[in-house]
């Protein structure tokens, strides 16, 4: 799939990723910028970059609001500037208003259960919310969350036994069959 042609881009980014820690969006998200030769950014690397710090070290200094907001700021900005891949945090839908930003957007929702999250980032230290009971605090942030990363969703993706290579090809699948502008509600949904 190694030089595949990008799809026709969209009025914003070409796809923008969401879902949980874990579930892989940094991963595929640079797998798939790199297929097709356009720009990839990451919403943590932007607010790190912003404010000169690990997101590890923002939470720890400024704690998790004020995270939060420069969040927002830079999903926002990514959304009006980038034409390439966005890869968000696992949190930034829990903004109302970065939801509805997000409506219209080519957004994909990279789903993974707990299990697979815990395995996949459980012992990771640069995930600040995850530092304490990982299994616990994932299992809890997946169920509330997952009706969020459904409500902006235009595809969704099982990440479940899926190797990163293999979810890239299906969101390169499931985007070309969106119609454009997408539905916002999960027109594609490709289960286990
Ligand atoms: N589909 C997958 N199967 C197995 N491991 C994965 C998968 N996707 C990502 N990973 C691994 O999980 C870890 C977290 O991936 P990452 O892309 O940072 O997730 P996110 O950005 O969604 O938190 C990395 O070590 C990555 O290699
Ligand atoms: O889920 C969350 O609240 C967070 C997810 C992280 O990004 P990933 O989803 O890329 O791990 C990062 O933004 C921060 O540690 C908070
Ligand atoms: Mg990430």
């Amino acid at each position: 799939m190694v030089g595949e042609a990008a799809p026709a881009a969209p009025a914003g980014p070409r796809a923008v990723l969401v879902g949980a820690p874990g579930a892989g969006k940094t991963t595929v998200g640079t797998r798939l910028a790199q297929r097709w030769g356009v720009g990839f950014r990451d919403t943590d690397a932007d607010v790190e970059a912003e404010l000169g710090r690990s997101v590890a070290d923002i939470f720890i200094e400024f704690g998790e609001e004020y995270f939060r907001a420069a969040e927002a700021r830079a999903v926002a900005a990514a959304l009006a500037e980038h034409r390439g891949i966005v890869a968000l945090g696992g949190g930034a839908v829990l903004d109302a208003d970065t939801r509805a930003l997000l409506a219209g957007h080519r957004v994909v929702y990279l789903e993974v259960g707990v299990s697979d999250a815990v395995r996949r980032v459980g012992l990771a230290r640069d995930r600040p919310l995850l530092v304490e009971g990982p299994r616990a605090r994932l299992a809890a942030l997946l169920k509330a969350r997952q009706p969020l990363y459904a409500e902006v969703a235009a595809v969704v993706i099982d990440t479940a036994g899926r190797e990163p290579n293999e979810v890239a090809d299906l969101v390169a699948a499931a985007l070309a069959e969106l119609p454009t502008p997408p539905a916002p509600a999960a027109s594609v949904r490709i289960p286990r």
